[in-house]
């Protein structure tokens, strides 16, 4: 009888195991019944034809978000894009997709061939939440307020003659700024140049677009509420990522916020336009140009009045700030290149008592600085996001209809099959063997302001700007790193900025005028 029993269990068993294995056969060919139609479905729904960019893989309602947490998005595309070996990629982000344009070829097609289709800007609630009283030039969507705003800000403030008139303002700006460093640097401790930067930037910003005769009260609401309104403004907010859920856009508390500050900024501008119209009618700032046609035409709203003057601050500001900021890191990261460059200011304008901006055009080298640096560290690593308003054919892949288009310049200024091995060095040099490579968006390898109609139209102001702060840096001052060493990391955000503030020692070699008070 053991015996017995014991085969009996035995068999029992093996029944046991059979039974198990066939209720996970049966399961499984449930599943694939169920899941084959629904894939075929789901590829059947899919138009012909389509063939989307490769991309991570995804969770549901979220997408790819979580690949982002914690890294520089551009980086990520990057390296995406190197995995992938794939000129786009795609990236779901929550409601929204993304396609990153990561080559020069890719960005070609964006921001040239097809440019027309994608000139227009993502209009996401953040966006629209800013430009609820009106659009400047950026955030705007592609039509004819866009053309107007553009070419009223291209003709009175960022054209040759308008940049030109601008002069007085960008000497004081640099006049105050090196007295600052002279200042600084005589209590013999490392100079925060970060922050002296940004100081001079701001200025020379705020004399041109409001002038110097508001008051210094009006002018720190103005720069307070303006500060406010680029931090909320860059990134991705979660109402952006879930456009058609009420409950996100109830609990995110930054659209409720950027809407107060909208009607707080219109207030404080509408301040500052009343001191305008009582300060007589001599054109000194942009707002008074904007007065002007406003009283000869009655079209220029004055909801745009206030957003240009936003718009241009946020687009000016940071960007030219990171620049320079990013040029004195690599020079002190490249002790030849800052001695050749300091050689040849101090050479062209020896017998000077200052940098004089008609002495810009001879520094070439410091052109050749300027480049290589916004190569490695274009302001805006991505663009500005444009979107794909229908299906599109791109490089073979289709672009969805809706998704927001990146370029990533960043990692087309990084790329070695088309910058060579020593692609990630900060070599100024190279521009002289690519002299035909300029900042005009010609050569798609080099996007560092963007191409195509949405290219950034201040490069004019901005490079004047930038060039006359690095050259006087490199007249006056002698540079020396503090004791601790330099690191070239980045911080989150839309514009690449460095990490942490950059403090350096400064040392008078050419003694700096004293201030006209
Ligand atoms: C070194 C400084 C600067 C850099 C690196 C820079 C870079 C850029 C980039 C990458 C874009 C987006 C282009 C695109 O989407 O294709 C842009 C747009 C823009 N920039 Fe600049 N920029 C700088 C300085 C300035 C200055 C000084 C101003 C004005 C005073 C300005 C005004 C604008 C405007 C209005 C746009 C939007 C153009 C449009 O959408 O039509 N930028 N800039």
């Amino acid at each position: 009888t053991a015996v017995l029993r014991k085969l009996y269990l035995q068999a029992a068993m093996a029944q046991q195991d059979q039974d198990v294995i066939m209720y996970y056969r049966n399961g499984l060919l449930l599943a694939a019944a169920l899941l084959v139609p629904l894939l075929l479905l789901v590829r059947l729904r899919r138009p012909r034809g389509e063939n989307l960019p490769p991309g991570p893989w995804r969770l549901p309602v979220i997408g790819s978000l979580h690949h982002l947490v914690g890294r520089l998005p551009h980086r990520f595309m990057r390296d995406l894009a190197r995995r992938y070996d794939a000129p786009l990629i795609l990236l779901r982000l929550g409601e929204l997709d993304v396609v990153v344009a990561s080559s020069a070829d890719a960005a070609r097609e964006v921001l040239k061939t097809q440019d027309a289709v994608f000139a227009t800007r993502m209009q996401t609630p953040t966006i629209r939440a800013l430009t609820v009283d009106g659009a400047g030039i950026a955030l705007a969507p592609h039509g004819e307020h866009w053309r107007q705003a553009r070419k009223l800000g291209v003709t009175e403030l960022l054209g040759a003659r308008p940049v030109q008139s601008l002069r007085g303002s960008r000497e004081a700006g640099v006049a105050a700024l090196v007295a600052s460093i002279a200042s600084a640097s005589a209590a013999s401790g490392p100079v925060n140049v970060s922050s002296l930067l940004s100081t001079y930037i701001i200025d020379v910003a705020v004399r041109a677009l409001v002038g110097d005769r508001i008051g210094g009260d009006l002018r720190g609401e103005f720069l307070e509420r303006l500060g406010e309104g680029v931090r909320l403004a860059t990134g991705f907010g979660l109402a952006d990522l879930f456009p058609s859920s009420r409950l996100v856009r109830a609990f995110s508390g930054s659209l409720g916020r950027l809407e107060a500050l909208g009607r707080e900024t219109s207030r404080v501008m509408d301040r500052i336009i009343d001191k305008h119209q009582h300060a007589g009618d001599e054109e000194k700032d942009f707002v008074d140009v904007m007065l002007r046609i406003q009283k000869n035409d009655g079209s220029l709203r004055a909801g745009t009045i206030r957003a240009m003057i936003t718009d241009l601050f946020g687009a000016a500001s940071d960007t030219s700030a990171t620049t320079l900021e990013w040029a004195m890191a690599e020079l002190m990261g490249s002790p030849a290149a800052l001695r050749r460059a300091q050689a040849e200011v101090r050479s062209a304008l020896a017998g000077e008592s200052r940098v004089r901006e008609e002495a810009l055009p001879d520094l070439h080298y410091l052109r050749l600085v300027l480049k290589e640096t916004l190569r490695l560290h274009p302001a805006a690593p991505l663009l500005l996001p444009r979107e794909c308003p229908e299906s599109r054919h791109v490089l073979g892949y289709t672009v969805p209809k809706g998704a927001m288009v990146l370029v990533n310049a960043w990692a087309i200024g990084r790329d070695a099959a088309t910058w060579g091995a020593d692609a990630e060095e900060f070599r100024p040099e190279r521009f002289e063997e690519e002299a035909a490579l300029d900042f005009k968006g010609t050569n798609f390898k080099f996007v560092p302001f963007g191409a195509g109609r949405r290219m950034c139209p201040g490069i004019a102001f901005g490079l004047v700007v930038v060039e006359l702060a690095l050259a006087s840096f490199l007249f006056h001052f002698d540079w020396e790193l503090p004791a601790g060493g330099l690191h070239m990391e980045e911080q989150l955000g839309v514009t690449a900025r460095r990490k942490g503030d950059l403090w350096l020692h400064a040392t008078v070699r050419v003694p700096v005028p004293a201030l006209a008070l």
